[in-house]
């Protein structure tokens, strides 16, 4: 193996250590070593022209599959007419080919990247997708990384070798091989493996830590360490939590466990679906490309403000607001605003129909009220009981005036007529319009507004709340939805209970009416298109044609109206779906009401949770995970650790580590793979020269990180002055609500640049982060460990 820095080989990871494990430098491309020494071992440039001939051959299939599957998908659609079920079928296969000319699409880049020489002289070539041969025997010629044969790639080591011989890593660019990296697994390198921390591929996980970053996440498949890998594959059923330190590729695992889960359990999940969940719409856009990547397109990102169908979260509020929507006793709080909501009047009501005049008094409608409560039933479904004792009591009344004996005896009217009197009294638009103001049908959206815009409704509902409490939840009803606002939109809806016949009856015959339009345009477009379809070479060249356009259009359309909608389309647009997996991102930001909707969301609990306590910046958020899912699955879930960070060079976390040990002396900062030699700067400057300041450093490391990017993280009360300053002299800086990433420079909040990486970080006002919130120094801690190359501080006062 080759020669390595450091570490004792029996030295522990959460041992604070300023070594890192790995290497300085990557390789190069020749095999040599980071001091331009030949490595003990390794492929010879001769080898090169021999995986580009076994890589050529590799493209050569997934041209094939590609053609094939265009050629499926044509014909599927012109598959037009037949049965309701046949199209419903037809519909189906052409999704199924659109989604894998997508997948085939995607893995291009990287299609094959690694090799294993087996003991029994046998070699498996892995890669981002499995393929087969297309004569003979159907031999696999390209293991997917997920399936068991591949796992050696990323597991074996010198010392439990598992048949492997040797570990080749193969780059490529576009569809060439530029590079070789070998590991040979023997005896004689054993002894060294410990030393590395158990490092795989040290030598293209180093160039993959060091390239650099664009503003999108890029995979981790050709590198992935064993620690991640016990992650990635880890039983589906039950709660998992990933507990790891900033840059120990939690959000990495995350997306590569989303794919391996698929992969491994495609048959339950590809109908349940898999939700990720991220901290906010920045970040889902900086990780979206990483699935695809993987094959996999079938996975929804979300944020936990985007789980209500039909609502957009953008509002911005104070954290302690959020923070106290975030609380448990906001279910009590939205229970009583319900309840406060169904009403019994301070004096009888007089309903006048035709000449009678009926009373309905207090005492009628309290009992009516009580008994319909007993039930237990959600608020909206439970009206038609409370409809019933009213109307019951009205005939009654009725009854009593009309039927009675003028001789004193008993009523003269029997139970047909009482029947017929309570069927004209619900029909009574007067009754009906006392019904709807006893017990109004709400939405969730009326429930919560309608509490935020009152000052008395919010005395009834939130009277456990203090007074200042409630007056921060007080507010107009427009302005739209914050996203804290969701989880209680959610909770409404369930206190409510959804009464969706109406809806399901409306959308039936919508779907008729859609359904006999397409199938109007599907017989035009199959007509005129007979005698194109048996010509061959139209079809060979793989090329949609305007009329193929018309019918895949008016198809798409149509699904995206009914039942052809993919899982996750259905998935997205059902407030109850019931998912197969759910992934949470940053798990550690959620409010104990967040994590209410997310276990609604996965009644099966087949969870995986990825976060760091020590990161967390949202006052409603986690500061340990025992409390948070003690309510759900008590002691069982279960906790892995990842210990090495692939991010932060040494120099910068001892940086960071100083600010954990203020958090708490107990925690200790994730290992890192390799040091930089740069040591990160700290510069003072006074208040007045901030702005000034800050644009020499921003262009001064602009031009220090060549392609890369530059990160400034500011205070959240800094954003406006600051990014004046810094765009009116640098035009390309990117920021506001949603900032573009791919930008050179970006500049954003803590709350904002989580999750996120730049090549070079600016941390401005660091004691300004740690005053703007009670959890500062877990921002400040997130703020300085965003880099992966180099660090500035630039401090005021
Ligand atoms: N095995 C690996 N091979 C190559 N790169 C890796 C590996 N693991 C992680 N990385 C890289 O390290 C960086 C940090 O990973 P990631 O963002 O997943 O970390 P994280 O634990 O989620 O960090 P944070 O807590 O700060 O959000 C990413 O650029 C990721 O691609």
């Amino acid at each position: 193996m080759s020669k390595q820095s450091g570490a004792s080989p029996d030295q522990r990871f959460d041992e604070p250590v300023d070594e890192p494990i790995g290497r300085a430098a990557p390789s190069a491309a020749d095999g040599s070593g980071p001091d331009g020494q030949p490595r003990p071992t390794g492929p010879t440039v001769d080898d090169i022209p021999g995986e580009q001939r076994y890589v050529a051959m590799l493209y050569g299939r997934l041209d094939d599959l590609r053609t094939q599957a265009t050629r499926r998908l044509r014909g599927a659609l012109h598959n037009a007419g037949g049965t309701q079920q046949e199209r419903s079928q037809r519909d189906g296969t052409v999704r199924m080919y659109a989604e894998q000319i997508d997948r085939l699409g995607a893995v291009e880049q990287g299609l094959c990247f690694g090799r294993l020489d087996l003991d029994d002289g046998t070699r498996r070539y892995v890669g981002r997708i499995g393929i087969f041969d297309s004569v003979g025997e159907y031999e696999p010629v390209l293991l997917d990384w997920r399936a068991p044969a591949a796992r050696p790639f990323y597991l074996a080591t010198a010392a439990a070798p598992d048949g492997v011989r040797r570990r080749r890593h193969i780059r490529t660019r576009d569809r060439e091989v530029v590079g070789l990296d070998d590991e040979v697994l023997d005896l004689n390198s054993a002894g060294q493996a410990g030393d590395r921390g158990g490092l795989t591929g040290e030598a293209a996980l180093l160039a993959a830590v060091t390239a650099s970053r664009t503003g999108r996440m890029t995979d981790i498949v050709r590198t992935i360490q064993a620690e991640q890998d016990r992650v990635i594959r880890a039983d589906l059923d039950g709660v998992l939590v990933v507990q790891g330190g900033p840059g120990t590729g939690k959000t990495a695992v995350a997306l590569h466990r989303a794919a391996y889960l698929l992969y491994t359990h495609r048959q339950i999940l590809s109908t349940r679906g898999v939700l990720l969940v991220g901290p906010n719409a920045t970040f889902l856009r900086y990780i979206s490309q990483v699935l695809p990547t993987l094959a996999e397109t079938g996975v929804l990102l979300r944020t936990v403000g985007e789980l209500f169908p039909g609502i957009t979260a953008t509002r911005a509020e104070p954290a302690e607001v959020a923070e106290l929507k975030g609380r448990l006793d906001m279910v009590e709080v939205l229970a009583a605003a319900i309840r406060d909501r169904q009403r019994v009047p301070d004096e009888p009501i007089e309903i006048t129909i035709e000449r009678d005049s009926l009373v309905l008094d207090p005492a009628t409608v309290a009992a009516a009220r009580d008994r319909v409560r007993r039930t237990d039933r959600p608020h909206n479904l439970a009206r038609p009981l409370f409809d019933v004792e009213i109307v019951h009591a009205l005939a009654d009344q009725l009854a009593e005036r009309l039927g009675a004996d003028p001789l004193g005896g008993e009523n003269l009217l029997d139970e047909a007529d009482l029947a017929e009197f309570r069927r004209e009294l619900r029909g009574e638009p007067e009754v009906q319009a006392v019904l709807d103001w006893l017990w109004p049908i709400l939405t969730p959206q009326q429930v919560v507004a309608g509490l935020f815009a009152s000052e008395q409704r919010l005395d009834v509902a939130a009277a456990s709340l203090g007074e200042a409490e409630r007056a921060a939840l007080r507010r107009e009803p427009w302005g739209g939805w914050s996203p804290a606002d969701v989880p209680l939109l959610d909770e409404a809806a369930e206190l409510l209970g959804e009464d969706d016949r109406a809806a399901q009856a409306r959308a039936a015959r919508q779907r008729r009416a859609e359904i006999e339009y397409a199938e109007g345009v599907l017989e035009i477009a199959a007509g005129s298109k007979s005698i194109d379809f048996e010509d061959e070479a139209d079809a060979e060249d793989g090329m949609l044609d305007v009329t193929d356009l018309l019918v895949a259009d008016r198809l798409a359309e149509r699904q995206a109206d009914g039942e052809q909608l993919s899982t996750a389309e259905r998935a997205a647009a059902d407030r109850s779906w019931a998912f197969g997996h759910v992934i949470v991102d940053e798990a550690q930001e959620l409010s104990p009401m967040a994590w209410r909707v997310l276990m609604r969301r996965c009644p099966s609990r087949s969870m995986t949770l990825v976060g760091d306590v020590a990161q967390t910046g949202a006052l409603a958020g986690a500061s340990s995970w025992w409390p948070v899912l003690e309510p759900y699955v008590g002691d069982r879930w279960r906790l892995e650790e990842l210990t090495v960070s692939y991010r932060t060079p040494s120099e910068i976390l001892a940086v960071a580590a100083k600010v954990l040990a203020e958090i708490d002396p107990a925690l200790t900062p994730p290992r890192a793979v390799r040091d930089t030699g740069e040591q990160p700067w700290d510069a003072q400057v006074g208040t007045g020269e901030l702005a000034g300041r800050l644009v020499e450093a921003i262009r001064a490391e602009a031009a220090g990180v060549g392609a890369g990017r530059v990160g400034v993280i500011v205070p959240a009360g800094l954003v406006d002055e600051l990014g004046r300053a810094a765009t009116e002299a640098e035009p390309e800086v990117a920021l506001g609500d949603d900032p573009e990433l791919t930008s050179r420079v970006v500049l954003l909040t803590v709350a904002q640049a989580k999750g996120l990486e730049f090549d070079s970080v600016l941390v401005v006002d660091p004691d300004r982060i740690v005053a703007e919130s009670p959890r500062g120094r877990s921002d400040l801690y997130v703020a300085l460990t965003r880099a992966t190359q180099r660090l500035g501080i630039l401090r005021t006062g």
